[in-house]
């Protein structure tokens, strides 16, 4: 008998984030606060009745190999492999994705969907691997997986991955999306980047205005951008999450948000291809509510 099981893949938000640093590696040392919203993609898992792992979803501009779903498979199988563990005798299966984050927007959805990938087939397959684990299998696809199978928020250092759970008010947001897609790897390797900002306890850090190192270079790189935080600053905090492109707007209430939305309508035209939508922060990850 086929077995379906549907899960959850949310977004995060960076609420705030701070570079502290440059490794000798590239990569560099933050201070980020992540908080997931409820705002997510819905990952199909269905059985087949061989040993065949099936992406049935396409991605427009991302080849089947390079997707971070087939990347946490195949990660997943050689984990197995290294540690003699038991697969099912037909451990096939298909994965269906219906996308509703965008991609390369800053709200991780690729991580996402990659470590719920891992948590689904660690309950599909039996395999009983502890969160520890899946977050080490994880973070060999990038900084951003750990956070989303840890799945509470947290203050995160390290390029990301050292966590410390933390509860943050639930807010409303409207998130919006610039028409502009922006590479991590571009913002990251920016000259003008601030990467020298002195590293601070979460205390500290909690008490101060929340900011975002990348907005600067970010604002200055994309005009649409530095425009629509301007217009959107005047009515709500807004910031930008991770590299971008997506900005988040600190609401009073989901009322507030509509009214933002609403406005956000009125004030930009519709060749601009903004898009947005209007999400509940949540401090326990909806991933693991299905
Ligand atoms: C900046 C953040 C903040 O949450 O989010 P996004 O805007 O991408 O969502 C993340 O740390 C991104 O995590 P993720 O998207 O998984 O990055 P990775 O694939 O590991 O790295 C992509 C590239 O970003 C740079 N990178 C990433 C993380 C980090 N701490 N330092 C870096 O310098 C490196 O150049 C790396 O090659
Ligand atoms: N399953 C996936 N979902 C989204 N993006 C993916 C996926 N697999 C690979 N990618 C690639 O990863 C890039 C970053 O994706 P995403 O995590 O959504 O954005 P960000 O890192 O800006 O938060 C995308 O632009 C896309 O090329």
């Amino acid at each position: 008998m086929k077995e379906q099981k549907y899960w959850l893949s949310p977004a995060k938000l960076n609420l705030f984030l701070y570079i502290t640093g440059r490794r000798t590696d590239g990569y560099h040392n933050l201070q980020t606060l992540f908080q997931f919203v409820d705002y997510c993609d819905t990952l199909c898992f269905q059985t087949r009745d061989d040993d065949q792992i099936c992406l049935m979803t396409e991605f427009v501009g991302v080849k089947q190999e390079d997707n971070l779903i087939i990347k946490a498979t195949q990660l997943l199988l050689r984990y197995i492999n290294q540690h003699n563990l038991l697969l099912p005798p037909h451990y096939g299966v298909d994965i269906t994705v219906d996308k509703k984050l965008p991609m390369g927007g800053g709200l991780g959805g690729g991580s996402s969907n990659a470590a719920t990938t891992l948590l689904a087939l660690n309950q599909l397959w039996n395999l009983s691997l502890t969160t520890q684990q899946l977050m080490a299998i994880g973070s060999q696809i990038g900084a951003d997986v750990p956070i989303f199978i840890y799945g509470h928020s947290a203050f995160a250092q390290g390029i990301g991955d050292q966590l410390t759970p933390i509860d943050i008010v639930e807010k409303w947001y409207l998130v919006v999306k610039p028409n502009v897609d922006i590479s991590t790897v571009d913002i990251f390797t920016h000259p003008q980047l601030k990467r020298d900002t002195v590293t601070r306890n979460l205390t500290e850090l909690l008490q101060l205005p929340f900011k975002n190192d990348c907005e600067p270079t970010v604002r200055l790189l994309y005009p649409q951008i530095d425009r629509l935080i301007k217009l959107l600053s005047n009515k709500a905090p807004t910031r930008l999450t991770g590299t971008g492109s997506c900005l988040y707007c600190e609401c009073d209430s989901e009322l507030h948000a509509q009214q933002l939305q609403q406005f956000l309508k009125m004030m930009t035209q519709k060749s601009e291809n903004i898009t947005s939508f209007i999400a509940k922060s949540c401090n326990d990850s909806p991933v693991f509510k299905h």
